[in-house]
């Protein structure tokens, strides 16, 4: 049996950091196991801009400061009905802001200054494929009449198909992907399509959610799936296929935000995200091909250099804590209470 797992360094290609003291409780667990994350712009307002962009990427790089640890925030820009052809220029000279995020308005958390429809960002999104800049799905549809369990499938047909043939080049990544219909539509579509994959999608099934009793802090968007999907999941990412890679969408609420009447969606995985994958890929029989995965399709498809430090991983038993301090508030985190498998050592 596997004792260590050293890998090249992973990054994280979906993260929501969140500002302020939520910021300050979360960012070192981010980054003590990656090198870089791709930072979702959802906050309160919204990152609409290169300039706020810049902003909040200070923040985040102060937030770190205590800690001593070295950490690169790849910033993303949210899309709206309303964003002007020319910030795509800007994006595209920052150096520091990497892609754009579609939220469908009303989709999720904070994604109600998104894109109400695709039709009002053409010429943005011409741009966009002209500079190469990527955008970021969260590929679900909002009509209410639409099963929520069928919206990711329905997204792709409606929106994302008819979206990719009017702009053929334009470069996509579908995020936390929780079907098999988007594993299959991803790995065979052209190089410019990828996604990203988490960890809890790739470890659970909607069982989980009603297992013994409703468990809120296993609610998520895109809801967790049937077992047939989770299994299609695995199948991709242990493929070996580039198109698929790393992104925890670890999307921290406060306890009492999760466990009231009606709860938040976002599971918080990054206090040991590393190790919840390391599980999965040991129990398809794929150790050997997390690194890639983890640390290399991504820069790949964002066009940027592979990390050249390293993160190990021991077979190590610890137990999570039930709680986390979130500012003044409480946070729980993925597996609270429960024994993990992989630790990280250094
Ligand atoms: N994934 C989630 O359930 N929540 C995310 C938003 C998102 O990624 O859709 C959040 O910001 O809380
Ligand atoms: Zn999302
Ligand atoms: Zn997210």
């Amino acid at each position: 049996m596997t004792q260590f797992l050293t890998l090249t360094r992973p990054d994280d290609w979906h993260l929501h950091l969140r500002d302020e003291a939520a910021l300050h409780a979360v960012v070192a667990h981010t980054a003590s196991e990656f090198a870089r994350a791709i930072v979702m712009p959802n906050l309160k307002p919204p990152v609409t801009t290169v300039a706020l962009a810049a902003a909040y990427r200070d923040r985040i790089t102060a937030a770190l400061l205590p800690s001593g640890l070295s950490f690169t925030p790849l910033m993303t820009l949210y899309l709206t009905d309303n964003t002007p052809a020319d910030e795509i220029d800007r994006v595209a000279e920052s150096g520091f802001v990497h892609a754009l995020k579609l939220y469908p308005a009303g989709a999720t958390t904070n994604s109600d200054a998104g894109v109400t429809s695709l039709q009002k960002c053409m010429k943005t999104l011409e741009r966009m494929a002209e500079r190469g800049v990527p955008l970021l799905v969260h590929g679900e549809v909002t009509d209410p009449q639409i099963d929520i369990f069928d919206r990711e499938a329905v997204f792709i047909d409606t929106v994302l198909m008819p979206l990719l043939r009017e702009l053929p080049t334009l470069r996509v990544v579908m995020e936390h992907i929780t079907t098999r219909q988007a594993a299959e539509f991803v790995a065979a579509a052209g190089d410019n399509l990828a996604a990203t994959v988490t960890a809890h999608h790739l470890l659970l099934n909607r069982n989980a959610i009603f297992q013994g009793g409703i468990r809120p802090h296993l609610y998520c968007l895109p809801i967790l799936k049937r077992e047939e999907h989770r299994r299609a999941l695995v199948a991709a990412v242990t493929s070996g296929s580039p198109k698929f890679f790393l992104g925890t969408d670890s999307a921290p609420h406060a306890r009492h935000a999760k466990e009231t009447a009606c709860g938040c969606a976002g599971m918080y995985t990054a206090l040991a995200a590393m190790p919840l994958y390391a599980e999965v890929f040991e129990d398809a029989d794929a150790l050997d091909r997390l690194e890639a995965f983890a640390s290399h399709h991504g820069p790949d498809f964002y066009r940027l250099p592979r990390n050249t430090g390293t993160l190990t991983l021991a077979r190590e038993s610890w137990t999570v804590p039930d709680s986390l301090p979130y500012g003044d508030q409480q946070l729980v985190p993925f597996r609270a209470g429960e024994t993990m498998r992989w630790k990280r050592v250094d």
